[in-house]
């Protein structure tokens, strides 16, 4: 165990191991490095080491070298694999950028300013929490701008009467609000540099505001499953959105069959029927609505695997830390919402990739899980300790060796990474939580990043235990020796609506889901005679 913290922590090999190095190097070049590295450390246990026997005292350094050499290799091939990956990504986006130009230049339609943006810019912005907040001026300047951050794609292909919307998506734009004011006249640098002064600009609340610029017109309707109390409410929202706001309801297949079972009347709301059409929901969906918990919340954002329309959440699950619409006023919450403009939190999202160790090539990865609150890595059913290796960006981090570990939004800071005795983090701090389960350390405090790192945590070959990674409490997958995950974060957020504001919000809910610091007053006993 502790060779690999070695190998971690040292820099750079010594002189004595350059020179082992070159000679390893040649017929390492024969194996592949994970082969080499495994068949080094099976050697390792085996070698009788006697004090008096220089000659094997010597083999086995030789050995520990080569397997150093051997890890670097395969962090070399890691991080080649990450590249591929970020690489892809960015191909994706620009795939996607160049359809929606397309699609904008065919329709001369929307704001002719948001042409010269880029959908990676937009992203970029959304993720960085920074853009203008002039409410009154064009969109590509002052704010971001829905025909940049949720583009309609190529026109949707009809499939079936379940599946047949044509409309256009509604456009809206973001703007940052400043202490309430709506003139735009602050200074929205976050650092100025002026005569060679570095300062910090004045503080703006920085609460988001979405306002439509044309109406909404498809409400996506998610519920949680077998809950009665959903049950009774799900299908006069629905007949309330059709009739008193003349807006398109499309619901999961399974709900439609509930629903049609329940009365043929409900023949209008609409569904998918394969993956490649739930791939478009994002193109289609103007807003999304949850009737559930958290769990439900989590749910919807699994749903969409790039950018994601505004979520509102109505509570009807037992804890709702971020479902903060009460569903006995949904008429009037959700009129408000439809005819905006609202407050809402950008929630950040983690993009996980597991990278397997048996890979043939870089190009052979797994699809990425994107991830609201969380991804674990914990020892499964395994009673050993796990190990886990930690870098952030090419720094080497920590070894964990413990029950596992939680690498967290802040939206999840207040799920399982509380738990486990991380901070609370207001979800729109930009920053990425490490925590660990049960650390076998009496010194192992969890750390707060910022979110523009990469995180990888490597399965040594040398591991005792299990390594097992869920996403969002979901979707486990064992990571084998060897194997790795890769965490960075997400360009595309979760927009959730708030009920007041971000913090307002954030702040109810730790103290009505959680009892945050609840303690008897002290008494006052009167002023001191
Ligand atoms: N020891 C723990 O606290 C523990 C263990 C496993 C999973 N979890 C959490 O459960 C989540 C999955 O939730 P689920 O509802 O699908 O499963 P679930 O039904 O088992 O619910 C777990 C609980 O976590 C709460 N929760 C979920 N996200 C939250 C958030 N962002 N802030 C505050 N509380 C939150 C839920 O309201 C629920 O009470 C995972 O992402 C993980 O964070 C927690
Ligand atoms: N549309 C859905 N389809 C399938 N499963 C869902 C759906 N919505 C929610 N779930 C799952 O149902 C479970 C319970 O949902 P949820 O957490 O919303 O309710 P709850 O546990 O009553 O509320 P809370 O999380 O507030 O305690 C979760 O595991 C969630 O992943």
């Amino acid at each position: 165990m502790q060779e690999s913290s070695d190998v971690a922590a040292n820099g750079s090999p010594n002189g004595t191991e350059n020179g082992r190095l070159e000679t390893f190097g040649s017929s390492a070049s024969t194996l592949s490095s994970s082969d080499s590295i495994k068949a080094a450390y099976a050697y390792l246990p085996q070698t009788p080491i006697r004090s008096t026997d220089a000659h094997l005292i010597e083999f086995s350094e030789a050995m520990r070298t080569v397997a150093k050499a051997l890890r670097r290799v395969a962090e070399g091939k890691a991080a080649a694999q990450a590249e591929a990956a970020e690489w892809k990504r960015k191909y994706e986006l620009e795939k996607a950028r160049n359809l929606q130009h397309k699609n904008e230049e065919l329709e001369h339609e929307g704001c002719p300013c948001c042409m010269n943006g880029t959908l990676e810019d937009s992203l970029n912005k959304l993720t960085v929490h920074d853009a203008s907040s002039d409410q009154n001026e064009c969109c590509g300047n002052h704010g971001i701008c829905s025909h940049q951050v949720l583009g309609d794609e190529a026109p949707a292909p009809i499939v079936n009467s379940a599946y047949k919307m044509v409309t256009r998506k509604a456009s809206f734009r973001l703007s940052w609000g400043c202490n309430g004011e709506k003139n735009g006249q602050h200074k929205h640098d976050v650092v100025s540099f002026e005569k060679g002064d570095i300062t910090t600009a004045s503080r703006s609340n920085k609460q988001i505001l979405l306002k439509w610029e044309t109406q909404p017109q498809t409400v996506f309707i998610i519920t949680k499953p077998n809950s009665s109390e959903v049950r009774a409410i799900m299908p006069e929202m629905v007949r309330w959105l059709n009739e008193h706001q003349k807006i398109n309801v499309l619901v999961e297949p399974r709900l439609r069959e509930e629903l049609l079972a329940d009365d043929s009347y409900f023949d209008f709301v609409q569904t998918w029927e394969d993956d490649d059409d739930k791939k478009l929901l994002h193109t289609k969906v103007d807003l999304v609505v949850t009737l559930g918990g958290d769990g439900t919340v989590l749910w919807a954002a699994s749903l969409f695997k790039g950018p994601v329309p505004p979520v509102v959440a109505f509570a009807l699950g037992s804890l709702g830390f971020m479902t903060p619409f009460h569903s006995e006023q949904y008429r009037e919450s959700l009129g408000n919402v439809i005819k905006g403009p609202f407050s809402i939190t950008l929630r950040n999202r983690l993009q996980c990739q597991v990278i397997r160790d048996a890979a043939k090539d870089e190009l052979e990865t797994e699809e990425p899980i994107l991830v609201l609150n969380e991804v674990t890595i914990d020892r499964g059913i395994s009673s050993y300790l796990t190990y886990l290796e930690c870098y952030c960006d090419s720094s080497f981090v920590t070894c964990v060796q413990g029950d596992g570990l939680i690498i967290s939004t802040t939206s999840g800071s207040t799920a399982y990474s509380l738990a486990a005795g991380g901070s609370m983090v207001h979800p729109q701090v930009p920053a990425i939580l490490f925590t660990p389960i049960c650390p076998h350390s009496l010194s192992f405090r969890p750390l707060i990043l910022p979110e523009y790192v990469t995180l990888r945590v490597q399965v040594p070959y040398n591991s005792r235990g299990q390594a097992w990674a869920s996403f969002d409490g979901k979707d486990r997958k064992q990571l084998a020796p060897g194997d790795a995950l890769i965490c960075s974060m997400a360009p595309w957020p979760v927009p959730t609506a708030c009920l007041v504001d971000s913090t307002t919000d954030f702040l109810r809910s730790i103290h009505e889901g959680l009892h945050w610091n609840l303690r008897k007053s002290q008494s006052f006993d009167g002023p001191p005679a």
